[in-house]
């Protein structure tokens, strides 16, 4: 194998997955089409369309249980997250292709080196034809799925996982018709910016390596970090003293032991302490914390710009809670990449990530948490799959996935 671990790939049985939902319907038009090149191509095809929401976790697996040695997937982020889980979880050395037809597609800006718009079916075919295959690292996210945080799973995504205002976006997205295509996220990232009430979260970096700092420019500034960080420790005292006088000495006392003993279950320690170096644990208000093996969410946002798909690493970028004319700012600032000269904004890489809800958060009536949990939802890939507390860790060389190669 190559340097840059690259090689050359032999379809011998093509499985192929459709999403006819995804893009408005554009797949399931573009099928007949997309077939009939396939036909010429590959001499052993099986396919199956989605029928459902998840259908693409039954649907590979399938295929995988048939023998394909290259699995096709014609659909947006949310397929190709569902069809690589199960790749994955094989352990069988399946290659992972991809058309892109999806309202965001952000999983193949780097695959195609964002060349995908221009390609037309043809183009993809004998790409995938030619089969240059590239091993990727993927990442584990281990998080709960209910607000009742007593169901706990584990996920894996290949392109970015991330939480707060653009987990929440995601979530009122997914709820949408997407009739505004890749603009949908747009839209909804406007309306969300005015309603998100940005919550105090707590993280931690394992293996963290940093990069060297990027010199700030005075016409992109946002408020400076230090101006914006909430102690977790003084809102506490806050709260505690606004608590005072209501509740017996020994009612407290109770409670207190309570909240110890279910902070203690829900994902204070999930071993990953062991494994890793530990950085400081960060206490701040936070606009979004986002971590990546690829680099673009949201439909073309490049969030994680220095990321590279396997050298073993997150990129994890932190954005600030900052007034709303600043956020927009930094929405904006996101599509080029630049938001990383902005000041407040965190960028470093990590092998894992432990991402924890605030202390005070145990305080609430369960009606109120189960609200506030809404500010701490996680999406992977740009579905809404669950909430905080949660760990995410690098599986290093996971997946393989055949890639455009510019010829010379
Ligand atoms: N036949 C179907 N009916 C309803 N939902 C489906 C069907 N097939 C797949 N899904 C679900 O649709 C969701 C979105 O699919 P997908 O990501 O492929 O398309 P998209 O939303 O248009 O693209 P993107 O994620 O790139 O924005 C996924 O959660 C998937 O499980």
């Amino acid at each position: 194998m190559s340097k840059n671990q690259k090689s050359t790939w032999t379809t011998t049985h093509l499985g192929v997955i459709v999403n006819p939902t995804s893009s408005k319907g554009k797949a399931k038009k573009m099928w007949p089409e997309i077939l009939k090149e396939l036909k010429k191509n590959f001499k052993k095809i099986s396919f199956y369309f989605t029928e459902r929401k998840r259908d693409g976790f039954v649907k590979s697996r399938k295929l995988i249980e048939e023998g394909c040695n290259t699995i096709l997937v014609i659909s947006g982020d949310g397929v190709i997250n569902e069809v690589a889980n199960e790749i994955i979880k094989s352990q069988k050395k399946i290659a992972l292709a991809i058309i892109p037809i999806g309202t965001g597609s952000d999983t193949a800006k780097p695959i195609y080196k964002m060349m995908q718009d221009k390609l037309k079916i043809n183009d993809f075919i004998r790409i995938i034809k030619k089969g240059d295959l590239q091993v990727y690292d993927v990442g584990k996210a281990k998080y709960y799925t209910t607000k009742a945080l007593d169901t706990r799973v584990e996920r894996y995504f290949v392109n970015i996982a991330s939480v707060g205002i653009t987990a929440y976006i995601s979530s009122k997205v997914n709820k949408s018709s997407k009739k505004l295509g890749a603009m949908s996220y747009a839209w909804s990232c406007l309306q969300t910016t005015t309603s998100y009430s940005f919550p105090p979260t707590l993280w931690t970096v394992f293996d963290r390596k940093d990069f060297p700092k990027v010199e700030n420019k005075k016409n992109g500034k946002v408020e400076k970090e230090k101006e914006i960080e909430i102690e977790i420790q003084e809102e506490e005292e806050e709260e505690e003293k606004e608590e005072e006088g209501v509740k017996e000495e020994q009612e407290e006392e109770e409670e207190k032991e309570k909240e110890k003993e279910k902070t203690n279950l829900i994902g204070s320690h999930w071993g990953m302490e062991e494994k890793y170096n530990i950085s400081p644990t960060q206490k701040k208000k936070i606009a979004f914390f986002a971590m990546g093996i690829g680099r673009f969410f949201g439909g073309g946002m490049m969030v994680c710009p220095k990321s590279i798909v396997n050298d073993g690493y997150f990129d994890c970028c932190v954005a600030p809670s900052v007034s709303l004319k600043e956020t927009i700012q930094i929405m904006i600032k996101l599509r080029s990449g630049s938001h990383l000269k902005l000041d407040g904004i965190s960028y470093t890489r990590g092998k894992g990530v432990k991402l924890e809800l605030p202390k005070s958060i145990w305080k609430l009536s369960e009606k109120k948490r189960k609200k506030e949990l809404d500010n701490y939802q996680i999406e992977l890939e740009g579905e809404d799959v669950g909430f905080l507390p949660a760990k995410f860790e690098v599986v290093p060389k996971a997946l393989n996935v055949i890639v455009y190669k510019i010829e010379n």
